[in-house]
């Protein structure tokens, strides 16, 4: 039994009283809890398959900042390295492959669905540690990498402005480009399946890079994978699709099985609720850059944002919290949203 349940009402449908709060990247280098245990480790990739550690950090948030959901320390990239492509995070540039994919006989060579599910039984141990740690004080997040964002750095093999690598498979060989997204999307539900039944109880699909994407080609490319696994989860668990820059797609976003669609800060929280309705589920939206605003600024426009949304709102940034950001900032966001009413 859960204690404080808001989180996953309000991703439900219900109205509350006052909207839930979480940060993306909660979990990371803004908490001195977590530089202190990642500063001891060889690298990122060690806390990421340390089960006890990856449990640790992905409750330190939760104690710190008094969030109302905790979201599993991991990686989108364990997907890529258990379909066969191992990454690397290489200090202050980002991740890396050093085998990508370049042509028809290395998609055929990719472990799919289940059997590369089961590689990663680090993340599913990691989720049952955080449950239990947890002991229902609130819901615990688990989340992938949207197909198309995988497929992204499967092809480029880090990250771009333009993607143009990946995107030139997807004008030059369509079908091709298909067949990898299909072997992401069957790899990606059975690993978010066994996600779940290790204790996710809600999942959120990353589209990092959608916004690189014309609206006819996310829809084409991105959205029917999301959507399937969307479809394929969503009799478990409540699923949250944040595609980052697909501002032109959100009722097509919304006409999938997904319960919350996640938004960004150059979208307008009143337009949205005249396209979607007052009772589409929304999460988001604030700039990540506003937390280096002073005190009073960062409280008026997290007030305005909640106003402007009412209920059926999910309080977070528009993407992942900057690790530069001041704890005490974040502090402010968190608790402006705790003391709000509807
Ligand atoms: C694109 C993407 C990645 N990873 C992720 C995405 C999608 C969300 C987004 O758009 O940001 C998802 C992710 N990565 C991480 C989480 C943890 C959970 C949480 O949100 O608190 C989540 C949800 C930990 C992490 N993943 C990473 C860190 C920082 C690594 C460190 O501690 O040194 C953390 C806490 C590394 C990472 N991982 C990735 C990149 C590009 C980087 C390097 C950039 C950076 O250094 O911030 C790939």
């Amino acid at each position: 039994m859960l204690k404080n349940d808001l989180f996953l009402r309000v991703a439900k449908g219900e109205a509350t009283e006052r909207p839930p709060v979480w940060l993306m990247r909660q979990a990371g280098r803004i908490l001195p809890q977590y530089r202190a245990i990642r500063n001891s480790l060889s690298g990122f990739k060690e806390l990421v398959e340390r089960p006890e550690l990856a449990a640790e950090v992905t409750i330190q948030p939760v104690d710190e900042l008094g969030v109302d959901a905790a979201i599993i320390f991991s990686d989108i990239l364990v997907i890529p390295e258990a379909m066969g492509l191992p990454y690397e995070m290489v200090e202050k540039k980002g991740p890396r492959f050093p085998k990508t994919i370049e042509s028809a006989k290395d998609i055929e060579q990719l472990l799919v669905g289940d059997a590369a599910a089961e590689e990663l039984q680090y993340v599913y141990e990691a989720l049952k540690i955080t449950k239990k740690e947890l002991d229902g004080r609130v819901p615990l997040i688990g989340f992938a990498g949207a197909p198309f964002t995988i497929f992204c750095y499967m092809i480029e093999g880090q990250g771009s402005k333009t993607f143009s690598k990946a995107k030139k498979l997807m004008y030059q060989e369509p079908e091709l480009a298909h067949l990898l997204l299909q072997k992401i999307t069957d790899t990606t539900l059975a690993y978010l399946k066994k996600k779940v039944a290790a204790g996710a109880d809600l999942i959120q699909l990353f589209d990092s890079w959608a916004g690189v994407l014309r609206p006819a080609d996310f829809r084409a490319f991105s959205l029917p994978y999301m959507a399937r696994i969307a479809e394929g989860l969503s009799s478990s668990v409540p699923v949250t699709i944040f595609a980052k820059g697909a501002w032109h797609s959100m009722s097509q976003m919304a006409a999938t099985s997904a319960s919350v669609l996640g938004c960004t800060w150059t979208q307008n929280p009143k337009q949205l609720r005249e396209e979607l309705g007052q009772h589409q589920v929304l999460q988001g939206l604030l700039d990540p850059c506003a937390l280096y605003a002073d005190p009073k600024t960062i409280e008026a426009q997290a007030t305005q944002m909640l106003k402007d949304f009412g209920p059926h709102h999910i309080a977070n940034l528009g993407h992942g919290v900057y690790p530069d950001t001041p704890l005490d900032n974040v502090k402010v966001f968190v608790d402006t949203v705790k003391n709000f009413r509807y």
